[in-house]
């Protein structure tokens, strides 16, 4: 399992948390930036890490803006990606469960470094469940189709 995480000027400082925490835990990601003190739109960050996701080059990724709001936006115009923004476990684990999210978007002005790890272990852990959801992702990407 290896993550693309990435972040617009609002979320450098939550991010550090996240990667210390993903350190810790021994779970692999790729650090596409922002660092603390750049600045970037979010679309085009959220961009550059979803075509990690697209490419196989990462299983799934996560998105810090101020909101969570804009990367989600900006994430789920990229073919293939299904992004949520979420700042509730409930949320974080069935739009695994249910929606098959491959990015998991985070607002670093509206959540905590704590629930932020929560949020992105439970999303880790919580497997698709496939059955009738699958049935309606395929309409979610019929529609991104036509
Ligand atoms: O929340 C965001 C997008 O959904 C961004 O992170 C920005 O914080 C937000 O758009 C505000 O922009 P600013 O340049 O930080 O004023």
């Amino acid at each position: 399992m290896k993550i693309a995480i990435g972040c617009d000027h609002a979320g450098p400082e939550l991010k550090a948390e996240v990667l210390q925490y993903l350190d810790e835990k021994g779970i692999e990601y790729v650090d596409l930036g922002v660092q603390k003190g750049e600045k970037c739109d979010y679309p085009d960050k959220a961009k550059e890490v979803c075509e990690k996701v697209t490419s196989g080059e990462c299983d799934c990724a996560v998105l810090f803006c101020g909101t969570g709001i804009g990367m989600s936006m900006a994430a789920n115009k990229v073919k293939g990606i299904r992004a949520a923004c979420c700042s509730d476990y409930f949320s974080a684990k069935f739009t695994r469960a249910h929606n098959d999210a491959n990015v998991l978007c985070i607002g670093a002005r509206v959540v905590g470094a704590g629930l932020a790890c929560e949020l992105i272990q439970v999303f880790l852990d919580t497997p698709f469940e496939g059955g009738r959801h699958q049935r309606r992702v395929d309409k979610i990407h019929d529609i991104e189709n036509n």
